[in-house]
């Protein structure tokens, strides 16, 4: 049985939870389950903090978790991200109060509060500065007015919490995160265990192409065909079908689905017509 770690918590949870629904993995009923097995697809998931799964996965125990890239990095736990999943984007800034700093070598001497001081230790060491980092659970931004630090380093996603707390951010961004599948650091694959974990990121693939890719159908007359297909590449390379109307030929092809009502536009324009897209539901590359 793979044994799966998943936060049970926060922003990354919920997301999480629906993906692997998506991936055809059965999912908790209730936020208050701590472990739940899926016999049918021979998996076992455990609902832990998010802040924990890169200590549980690097232990060995369990074979493959998901969490936050800036809480790999900040856990400094012996794993490894294996697939970016691409939602629970952010990145991580240092904020202070306007003309308070401007880079990172106005922190010299100061205090930073943060929830992730593993990752603010290791930058202020990569950039040679000494300041004082102050660790805080959370809502950092009022750290600032209530004088625990003069500068925060904290996730920005809208910008809207720092924005609120009157401050603004300063310096290059010290990282982006998104969430992401880890494994143990140069896991030893075993024959019963590494097929497991290949279907399950072979899955998610399939739920991440199938989010950012629609099918285009269209009809278009064989002389324009080779522009139309400069459109519609497609992954490999689209299916040309002929029509029954002679000098026509039906096309099919993935394309990306923020580009897909431009492509149509341009489809439209070299004369292709009957241009339909369609959601993917599922797919294995
Ligand atoms: N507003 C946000 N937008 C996108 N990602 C976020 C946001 N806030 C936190 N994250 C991401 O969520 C992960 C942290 O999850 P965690 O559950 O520890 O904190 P949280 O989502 O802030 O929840 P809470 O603070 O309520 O416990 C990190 O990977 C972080 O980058
Ligand atoms: O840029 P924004 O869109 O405002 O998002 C970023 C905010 O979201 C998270 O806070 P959360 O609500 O989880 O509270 P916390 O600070 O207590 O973790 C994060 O810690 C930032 O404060
Ligand atoms: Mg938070």
């Amino acid at each position: 049985m793979l044994r799966i770690a998943v936060p049970n918590k926060g922003s990354l949870s919920g997301p999480a939870a629906e993906m692997l629904h998506e991936a055809g993995y059965q999912q908790r009923r209730e936020s208050k389950e701590l472990r739940i097995v899926d016999p049918e697809n021979e998996v076992e998931f455990f609902y832990l903090r998010p802040r924990d799964i890169a200590i549980y996965v690097s232990s060995g125990r369990l074979d493959i978790g998901v969490t936050g890239r800036d809480l790999l990095i900040d856990s400094g736990a012996d794993a490894e991200e294996i697939l970016p999943l691409g939602f629970a984007r952010s990145t991580f800034r240092f904020a202070a109060k306007p003309g308070t700093a401007a880079s990172v070598e106005d922190l010299k001497g100061r205090t930073v509060a943060t929830s992730y001081e593993g990752i603010v230790a290791k930058h202020l060491a990569e950039q040679g500065v000494d300041a004082s980092v102050v660790h805080l659970d959370g809502a950092v931004e009022t750290a600032i007015e209530l004088g625990v630090a003069e500068v925060i380093a904290d996730v920005v996603e809208t910008g809207t919490s720092l924005r609120n707390a009157g401050l603004e951010v300063f310096g290059d961004p010290i990282m982006k995160s998104e969430a992401i599948v880890i494994r143990r650091t140069g896991a030893e694959p075993d024959d019963v265990t590494e097929p497991k974990v290949q279907q399950f990121l072979r899955r998610l693939q399939g739920v991440l192409v199938a989010r950012t890719y629609v099918m285009m159908d269209y009809d278009c007359r064989v002389e324009q065909l080779e522009k139309a297909v400069a459109l519609t590449p497609g992954l490999e390379s689209p299916t040309v079908s002929p029509l029954h109307n002679e000098g026509w030929v039906a096309v099919r092809a993935m394309v990306p689905s923020k580009e897909a009502q431009r492509i149509m536009d341009d489809l439209y324009d070299i004369g292709a017509r009957a241009i339909l897209t369609t959601a993917i539901h599922a797919c294995r590359l």
